[in-house]
């Protein structure tokens, strides 16, 4: 298997801050989406932002398309194509300038498929992006990052604050990405029903350590929660158990493979997870 990004032991630590990114590891098939979820504060932009070098790490290796990236490394950076929740083009301008400083900025600018994907988000051209509702900025953004045709996808919560149709567009356009089985995408989502449409992959991550990376199909059929009495609880093996949580009359069980479990424990209801049940169990429940 091929990796856009693999990422190895990352380790970062701030001055003045208790926080410390722990051996993060986790690896982006080509061609597939990863979703990176965690609490606030988890480690997630802190991951991203080391990938990028735009702050350093203390140890570890991040390889881009097989290379380790240098300070220098302007081609590797033409191949990542960056959305963070916080835009800061220049409101001065309207996406029409933009579009020249950008075709400055990156050799393989693509200016008629700027076009055509600032057509299809319905911006407008002539508009200073001052003027630009949050919705409208982010999916210029996003026109901007495409446009310089990346192979890789960095997205930090870069459908945050959007309504259901633009983020429903902006996921489809997503889907197209990585169709071509060599694009990827990177993106951390507080919205994880849009990961559940689109992820292949999600990475878990808690004070950060990454906790699991799963297939999300693995995570969404497989995986289940046993809504237990307190005396079925007492018979379940302990190797058989993710995490559990009491709740005030039952104790919900995390477990792997859910049909296996049923055979075992019979009588045992085990429903489905949510990524944000399973991520709940996971951080908040006992082992
Ligand atoms: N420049 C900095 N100096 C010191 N501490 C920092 C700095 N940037 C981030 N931190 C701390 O690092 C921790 C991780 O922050 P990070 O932004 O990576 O989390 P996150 O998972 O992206 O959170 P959110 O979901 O809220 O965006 C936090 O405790 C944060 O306060």
């Amino acid at each position: 298997m091929t990796y856009s990004l693999e990422i190895k032991n990352l380790t970062k630590t701030y001055p003045q801050s208790d926080f410390r990114l722990d051996n993060v590891s986790f690896s982006i098939p080509r061609g597939t989406i990863m979703g990176f979820v965690g609490e606030n504060g988890s480690g997630k932009t802190t991951t991203m932002n080391a990938v990028l070098n735009t702050i350093k790490k203390d140890n570890g290796t991040v390889k881009i398309l097989g290379r380790e990236m240098g300070d220098k490394d302007t081609d590797i950076r033409e191949q990542v194509g960056v959305v963070f929740d916080a835009v800061n083009f220049s409101g001065i301008l309207t996406p029409a300038k933009l579009a020249k400083v950008m075709a400055g900025v990156y050799k393989q600018w693509d200016q008629e498929f700027f076009l055509k994907t600032t057509a299809r988000f319905n911006i407008e051209m002539g508009k200073k992006i001052k003027q630009f509702s949050r919705g409208m900025t982010m999916k210029l953004a996003l026109a901007v990052a495409l446009s310089h045709r990346p192979q890789l996808l960095i997205l930090d919560e870069a459908t945050a604050g959007l309504d259901p149709i633009v983020r429903e567009e902006i996921l489809g356009v997503f889907l197209e990405f990585v169709e071509d089985e060599n694009h990827s995408i990177l993106m951390s989502s507080h919205i994880t029903s849009d990961l559940e449409k689109i992820a292949d992959y999600i990475t878990f991550i808690h004070h950060g350590k990454v906790i699991l990376t799963e297939k999300k199909d693995h995570l969404i059929y497989d995986y289940g929660i046993a809504r237990c009495k307190a005396e079925q609880f007492q018979l379940i093996d302990r190797t058989d158990m993710m995490a559990y949580k009491k709740r005030d009359y039952q104790i919900d069980v995390l477990v792997e493979n859910r049909k296996a479990f049923e055979r075992k424990y019979s009588g045992i209801v085990v429903d489905t997870g949510t990524i944000d049940e399973i991520m709940l169990l996971l951080i908040k429940g006992e082992r």
